[in-house]
């Protein structure tokens, strides 16, 4: 088992790389294991009970309880919660000292490692077996199997070694429980690297799909995404004969706002207009950049004056926002167009809401208009 860890401490951060917090923490984890366990296979080198195996053997239940603490920080990023290990690194602290102060009892100093290593693997399993944030493969289960089987032969070995010591004299002695140990441990080791490549190739797809979705600069949806999610609420609509309504928003001047201020005040800008939409939108309320300076939102169940007091809303919290945040007032020009007979198209919508939007700017800016026109879909 050893000499596995040594190959995939070498191995993982060779051919994953360290591309981020979740696959360096894996892989510091199984770094810390294999010190662990080779720091222990030295302290069998050397005069049992002397200081130098204690030293050794302290160093290594510090460094597998940590290893431990490591892979549970990385669990937790690929199950999408905010990291926080503080129980199992508490005990990996009172394990490894008490371990070291009993050093010279030794019933006491097995019973009191294993039983806590079992105790720590349980809190891991606990977190494992929460529903995670965000979706996530097969691997949880597989990882809290393979945490489970050790779980259970640690706390064997931490009864065997504390209450029946005559009988589990030592860690190498041909016992069943130390033959069950050796042959779980290296199998289960090799199923949990499984298991961490597994989560993180789960990671790395989520966030090309994030990538793929998302706008560079804003954070919102981009139009591609956008219109997917058009596509199925504007279905849906239909389907339900609820009223849906579409608004196309741009920024006025924006040309202007670059030339005086900068592309970096003008991107601010963006971003603070993104921050708007955020700030006003409900539930169902789906928006994006469309392009350029160009906003789209879809307001699912909204009828005229629903989309009209959204507007409304924007346009408040621009003017409590803009002038504080960038030093003048940002303002747009929006076009409506909501869904008006069985035959209509989501395409349809944003061609009439372009028209008012049109409108709006030929009628001097910072207003929105309605669309009255009937364009066939
Ligand atoms: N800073 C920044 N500017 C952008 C970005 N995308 C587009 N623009 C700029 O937005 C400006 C749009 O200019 P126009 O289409 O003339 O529109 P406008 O100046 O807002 O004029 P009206 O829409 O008629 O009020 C162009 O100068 C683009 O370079 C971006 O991501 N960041």
């Amino acid at each position: 088992m050893t000499l596995n860890l040594c190959i995939m401490a070498v191995a993982l951060p060779y051919f994953m790389g360290r591309v981020n917090r979740a696959a360096r923490y894996a892989q510091t984890g199984i770094v810390l294991q294999t010190a662990g366990w080779i720091s222990l296979f030295s302290s069998s080198a050397t005069v049992p009970g002397g200081w130098a195996d204690q030293l050794l053997s302290t160093i290594a239940m510090g460094c597998v309880s940590s290893g431990m603490v490591f892979n549970a920080m990385a669990f937790q990023i690929w199950c999408g919660r905010k990291v926080s290990a503080r129980t199992p690194a508490a005990i990996a602290v009172l394990m490894t000292v008490g371990y070291s102060i009993g050093f010279a009892n030794y019933p006491f100093r097995v019973g009191w490692a294993n039983a806590l290593l079992a105790l720590q693997i349980a809190t891991v399993i606990v977190e494992l077996c929460r529903p995670p944030t965000v979706a996530v493969g097969r691997w949880r289960w597989l990882l809290a199997i393979c945490l489970t089987i050790q779980m259970i032969v640690l706390a064997c070995r931490a009864v065997l070694g504390a209450f029946y010591t005559a009988e589990f004299p030592n860690f190498f002695g041909p016992y069943l429980v130390n033959q069950i140990f050796a042959l779980s441990s290296n199998s289960m080791m090799v199923l949990s690297v499984v298991a961490i490549l597994l989560a993180h190739r789960d990671e790395a797809a989520r966030e090309l799909e994030r990538l793929a979705t998302l706008d560079g600069l804003t954070g919102v949806l981009n139009r591609r995404a956008w219109l997917l999610q058009a596509g199925i609420d504007f279905a849906s609509s239909m389907r339900y004969r609820q009223p849906i309504a579409l608004l196309m928003i741009d920024l006025d001047y924006f040309k202007q706002i670059n030339d005086t201020h900068g592309h970096t005040v003008g991107d601010g800008a963006l971003q603070l207009f993104a921050s708007g939409l955020r700030a006003v939108s409900r539930t169902g309320d789906v928006f994006c950049r469309y392009g350029g300076e160009e906003f789209c939102v879809l307001l699912k169940c909204a009828d005229l004056n629903a989309v009209m007091a959204y507007d409304q809303r924007m346009r408040q919290w621009l003017a409590q926002h803009s002038l504080q945040e960038l030093g003048f007032n940002l303002s747009y020009s929006a076009g409506i167009a909501m869904r008006l007979h069985d035959e209509d198209t989501i395409d349809a919508m944003l061609q009439r809401a372009d028209f008012a939007l049109y409108e709006a700017k030929s009628q001097g800016r910072g207003c929105t208009l309605a669309s009255s026109v009937r364009l066939t879909a």
